[in-house]
């Protein structure tokens, strides 16, 4: 008989856990989560990343863009997220503003974040006006994953939100960006809407994993907010979503069902109330 005790839990995953995943060629998954139910469910089932994005803009708070979300805001999704989680890895996007003024204000919203948040990571948009930045949180102590391509924060700067480096140029800076964002300390990278040709190529000359959203099978891992893929907005159709569940429909369906009951008298019966 085995001496392992068969409720052991697996070992906490840290930012070398999916490094090294990289080099054994085990593929990561990550999904995005905001509040404390959804990220023990999903923790729960074995994610290996969760994400707080700044999607929590669109998803909790009906914003059009990420643009408005606040650092106060993350701070408290990834508090109620962190306390959810056993063995995932916590990463939060630092929002629109909180990192691109000044390196100082980078190092206290990441720092905030660890602090006050209990994130285990930060993650920020951009490519080489911000390598500077990410040099000193990482050698502040603080693990930064990088996001390239489709920035959601720079959408009044690009107008849509099309699939990016289409183009030669483009496709040649996004490499450049790539490699700056690993020799400046980056852990890991999001993809997000770029060619799959060339996701593959950044994912076969980095040495840090990708994760992709809309880039392809060839990148390390895969990501996508939870929210998308459990089929509770029916709005948003891009072409990389997978839908895997139809959960508005069983939200619909059940809240359908309680309206009837109440309505008809059959909430509550017998068994659902106080005798005395
Ligand atoms: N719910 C949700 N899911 C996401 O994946 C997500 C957010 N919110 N908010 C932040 C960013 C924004 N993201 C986006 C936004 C739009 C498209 C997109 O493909 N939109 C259109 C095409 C637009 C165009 O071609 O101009 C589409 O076809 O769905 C993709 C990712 C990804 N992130
Ligand atoms: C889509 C992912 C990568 C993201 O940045 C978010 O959810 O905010
Ligand atoms: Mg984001």
């Amino acid at each position: 008989m085995s001496t392992q005790k068969s409720s052991a839990k697996p070992a906490k995953i840290t930012t070398q856990t999916v490094v090294d995943m990289k080099s054994k060629g085990e593929k990561i998954s990550m999904l995005t989560a905001y509040d404390f139910t959804m990220a023990q469910i999903i923790d729960q089932a074995g994610i290996e990343i969760i994400l707080v994005g700044d999607s929590a803009s669109n998803v909790m708070a009906g914003h059009e863009t990420t643009v408005p979300m606040t650092l106060e805001h993350m701070i408290y999704h990834t508090s109620c997220v962190v306390r959810g989680v056993d063995r995932a890895l916590v990463i939060a996007d630092l929002p629109f503003m909180s990192y691109q003024v000044t390196t100082k204000e980078a190092l206290i919203s990441s720092g905030r974040m660890m602090k006050e948040a209990g994130a285990h990571a930060v993650k920020m948009e951009g490519g080489k006006y911000i390598v500077d930045t990410v040099k000193r949180i990482v050698d502040a102590g603080i693990p930064v994953m990088g996001h390239l391509g489709l920035t959601p924060q720079s959408i009044y700067k690009f107008g849509t939100y099309k699939v990016r480096a289409t183009e030669d140029d483009e496709a040649d800076e996004l490499i450049r960006d790539a490699k700056l964002l690993e020799e400046a300390g980056c852990f890991s990278l999001v993809l997000e809407k770029i060619p799959a040709h060339l996701a593959e190529k950044v994912t076969a000359e980095l040495s840090i994993p990708t994760i992709g959203i809309g880039a392809g099978p060839s990148c390390d891992g895969q990501v996508l907010v939870l929210h998308d893929m459990l089929g509770l907005n029916k709005e948003f159709n891009p072409r990389f979503l997978r839908r895997y569940a139809d959960l508005n429909s069983v939200m619909t369906d059940a809240v359908q069902s309680y309206i009837k009951d109440v309505k008809n008298k059959d909430f509550p019966n017998k068994d659902e109330q106080y005798g005395e």
